[in-house]
């Protein structure tokens, strides 16, 4: 399983938020974080992967492209966690994870389902908050049950956008351990936005930077430099490597644009 862009535009009616993205074939187990500034088109790249803005060029999955493929496929395939969390209605999480998987997975008996949610409740640590409604729990767990939302599903292409937000730091490092083994496992590709540069450098594979002119590199995580986050961010800033050899980036000051 790969995926690649091929002179990827995107845009709301008149306004183009991008242009002129290209990838190279990125491998089967993939963990890409997606980083930039505000309003940089985070958001909006994957949403136009998931197919909900509309886009010229090409996004080409297991050699075919998603706007090729049946629409049955795609949504087997694709698994989006949108940006705001789940709504704090009176379902509990159990059946709103249940609901989400049947929806996608017809090819699933009622059994397997239940299997599998079993599953991801446990790998996400969550398993106790099976039979809590949405309407009682905190913005991080109803976080936790989006993603659960996701997961269970087994997608193939996972959309993430920023899944780690509302989440303390045991719920951060417990999440991206999920996402990382999970798409490792299936051999699936992830994409996750992101405003957590050391988290992503910490899990993913690859780092997608985004700025104002488009793509500005996609790098691996020990290849970041200051001139990225110079570019990118408007900052200064330092990439040194932690106790553990791992990238880690020192934010200094803000550049007056
Ligand atoms: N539905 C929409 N209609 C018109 N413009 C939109 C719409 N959604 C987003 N935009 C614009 O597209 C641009 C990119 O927004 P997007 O949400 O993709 O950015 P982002 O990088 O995810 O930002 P953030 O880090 O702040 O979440 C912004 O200028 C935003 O105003």
């Amino acid at each position: 399983m790969t995926l690649s862009v091929s002179g990827l535009n995107i845009g709301y009616g008149s306004k183009r938020v991008i242009s002129d993205i290209n990838l190279p074939e990125l491998p089967s187990g993939s963990l890409v974080a997606v980083v930039g500034p505000n309003a940089v088109g985070k958001s909006t790249l994957l949403k136009s992967f998931a197919g909900l803005v509309k886009y010229s060029g090409d996004i080409y999955f297991e050699q075919q492209t998603l706007s090729a493929m049946p629409r049955a496929d795609v949504i087997r395939t694709l698994g989006y966690l949108p940006q705001a969390l789940p709504q704090a209605i009176s379902l509990v999480a159990y059946e709103v994870v249940f609901s989400a998987c049947r929806a996608v997975r017809t090819d699933l008996t009622a059994a397997q389902v239940e299997v599998s949610i079993e599953r991801i409740f446990d790998r996400l640590g969550i398993r106790d908050l099976a039979l809590k409604r949405l309407s009682e729990m905190s913005g991080g767990q109803r976080q936790m049950v989006g993603l659960a939302q996701v997961l269970v599903r087994q997608p193939k292409l996972l959309l993430l956008d920023e899944p780690t937000s509302a989440l303390d730091l045991h719920w951060q490092l417990n999440v991206l351990e999920a996402i990382r083994d999970e798409t490792a496992n299936a051999g699936a590709i992830a994409l996750v936005a992101s405003h957590d540069l050391n988290l992503a450098l910490r899990f993913c594979d690859y780092v997608l930077i985004l700025s104002r002119q488009g793509v500005l590199a996609l790098v691996r995580p020990d290849e970041l430099t200051p001139e990225h986050l110079e570019q990118a961010y408007g900052i200064r800033g330092r990439v040194e490597a932690c106790s553990r050899g791992f990238p880690i980036v020192l934010a200094d000051r803000a550049l007056t644009r």
